[in-house]
């Protein structure tokens, strides 16, 4: 093990229960080949017992991604376990990690078991989970607000039944570094057996302090932070792993410990997940934010013009924020688009560049000059494809001081053309009634986001939807330097989205 802290990543699965989340097996699978790529050593993939559709992407992940320990989530029950192993048996090293909460507060009122019951349940569990593979991680829920003498003995029967990992996992966030240190120095005084496991720690960042956690528990001998990227999970998310190895990194005079972390990928990963999540990055996010490295102020400005560390205390092309020397317009070829492309780590297969080029040269009819954050956005449109069974074809909008807003819409598929016509209470409300007549659909909109990809006029509008359907949230995503345009290609692809989830058998894993 040496000076190495194991990178646990649970984007997947911790990440995925961010409110308004869903992902679908092509998505998860895709953000598992970019975490390989990112170089994490344990990829989180889901909880199989959740649905089909968790199990199935969990699956799909083990059998197609290499490098990573592939690992799936089950309760301490048998029946979790057994479906976690089913779906995760296919990676080349795969792991079962399955947790029980060990609070009092959690046992008497959510388990309604008492701690002798709880005991005797982690070693059935483990035992059960070790008899399907060596590598089995325990994680005790709710550990920071355990009694540290129960789950002392909680851990040591966990790894006295075959748990190689031993997760502590501060769940409600309510942990303070110091308490939070001196807490993992107490367990690994207090587990008699505690040399035959990893110590792993899981912050939930409820009070904003789970990086700061996770780093005063490398400090007091944990070797596993799990972590998701852009800080995503339950409530108010997980420790944020580009922050937590950037902080081990930046700060390695103080710990001294390194990760497998490839830093080149930190910056792609990081908006590839914002992208297929529909969770933007907020802007003065550290380390993968729009304002990370940009600085307004001119004293600031004077710095870093005369030397960039007087303000900046980590290198933004480290993380893969590449700048080109080549300027993109409508006089630009394809070989230069491709490697653009390629850089900025998109790597299209050739249908797809096609689609890129001809999209790129229609953008650049309208737009002067195209950044890397334009051909950005046109990669991961075409990455969030799905197959339409709709397609925009016209859209008229009429709107205006004193004009009830109407739009027009028409749409194509296969053996279809239809049009239809709605009154809004504001152009893009009618424009979404109009599609929601057009394709037969009756979905609810919860969440409209609208992002100028770039600054100036003819800036691309990127907009986000979040629609509900039968108790399920759908995302869309549209772009276009017209906003309305936009807003009606988002609405459509989640309609698009909804009819493809519902009709191959594929059942979402999202809420
Ligand atoms: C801290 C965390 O992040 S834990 C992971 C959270 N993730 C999720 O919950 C994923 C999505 N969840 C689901 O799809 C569902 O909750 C399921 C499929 C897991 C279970 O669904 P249901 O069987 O309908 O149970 P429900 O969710 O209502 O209640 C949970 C049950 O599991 C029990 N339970 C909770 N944790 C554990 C555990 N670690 N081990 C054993 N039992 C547990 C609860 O006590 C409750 O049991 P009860 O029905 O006897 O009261
Ligand atoms: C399942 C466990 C590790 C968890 O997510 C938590 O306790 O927050
Ligand atoms: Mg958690």
């Amino acid at each position: 093990m040496g000076n190495k802290v194991f990178i646990f990543d649970t984007t997947l699965r911790d990440g995925e229960q961010s409110p308004g989340v869903s992902l679908n097996k092509k998505e998860k699978l895709d953000i598992a080949v970019q975490l390989a790529k990112l170089g994490v050593d344990i990829i989180e993939a889901g909880f199989p017992i959740a649905s089909p559709g968790d199990f199935e992407a969990v699956k799909a992940i083990a059998q197609n991604v290499s490098g990573p320990v592939i690992c799936a989530l089950a309760r301490i029950g048998f029946g979790d376990i057994d479906r976690a192993w089913e779906a995760v048996k296919y990676a080349k090293r795969a792991r079962i990690h399955t947790f029980i909460a060990t609070s009092d507060i959690h046992m008497k009122y959510k388990l309604n078991k008492t701690p002798e019951e709880v005991l005797e349940m982690v070693a059935l569990g483990v035992k059960r989970a070790k008899g399907y593979t060596d590598d089995v991680e325990f994680s005790a829920e709710d550990a920071s607000r355990s009694d540290l003498k129960f789950l002392c003995k909680v851990f040591e029967t966990a790894i006295a039944c075959g748990a190689t990992t031993i997760n502590v996992p501060d769940t409600v966030g309510y942990a303070t570094p110091d308490e939070f240190g001196k807490f993992i120095a107490g367990i690994k005084a207090g587990v008699p057996n505690i040399d035959q496991a990893v110590i792993s720690v899981h912050c939930h960042n409820d009070l904003g302090l789970a990086v700061a956690n996770s780093l005063a528990a490398v400090k007091n001998g944990a070797q596993q932070v799990e972590c998701a990227l852009n800080g995503l999970g339950e409530r108010a998310g997980n420790a944020a792993l580009e922050e937590f190895v950037m902080g081990l990194y930046t700060r390695r005079d103080i710990y001294g410990y390194d990760t497998g972390i490839n830093y080149q990928e930190i910056y792609r990963t990081s908006r590839l997940i914002s992208s297929l999540t529909g969770m933007p990055v907020q802007p003065n996010k550290a380390v993968v934010g729009k304002n990370a490295f940009a600085h307004e102020s001119g004293i600031h400005q004077d710095g870093v013009l005369k030397e960039r560390t007087t303000y900046e205390i980590m290198n933004p092309q480290m993380l893969g924020m590449v700048q080109s020397n080549l300027v993109f317009g409508k006089h630009s070829g394809r070989h230069g688009f491709k490697q653009r492309l390629e850089e900025l780590g998109y790597h299209l297969n050739d249908p797809e560049m096609d689609q890129a080029f001809k999209q790129f040269k229609e953008l650049a009819d309208k737009k002067k000059q195209i950044t890397d954050a334009d051909l950005q956005a046109l990669a991961e449109n075409l990455m969030r494809n799905i197959p339409e069974k709709w397609h925009l074809e016209y859209l008229y909008i009429c709107s205006g001081t004193g004009v009830t807003p109407t739009a027009t819409v028409r749409v194509v598929s296969e053996d279809q053309v239809v049009e239809e016509a709605s009154c809004g209470d504001g152009p893009i409300n009618a424009a979404f009634k109009s599609l929601e007549r057009v394709t037969g659909m009756g979905v609810t909109l919860q969440h409209y986001s609208l992002n100028a990809v770039t600054g100036g006029k003819d800036a691309i509008g990127e907009v986000t939807v979040k629609v509900e359907y039968n108790d399920k949230v759908f995302t869309g995503h549209g772009i276009s330097t017209d906003v309305l345009e936009a807003s009606a290609l988002a609405y459509l692809n989640a309609i698009n989205r909804v009819i493809y989830e519902n009709s191959n058998g594929e059942e979402i894993t999202g809420k």
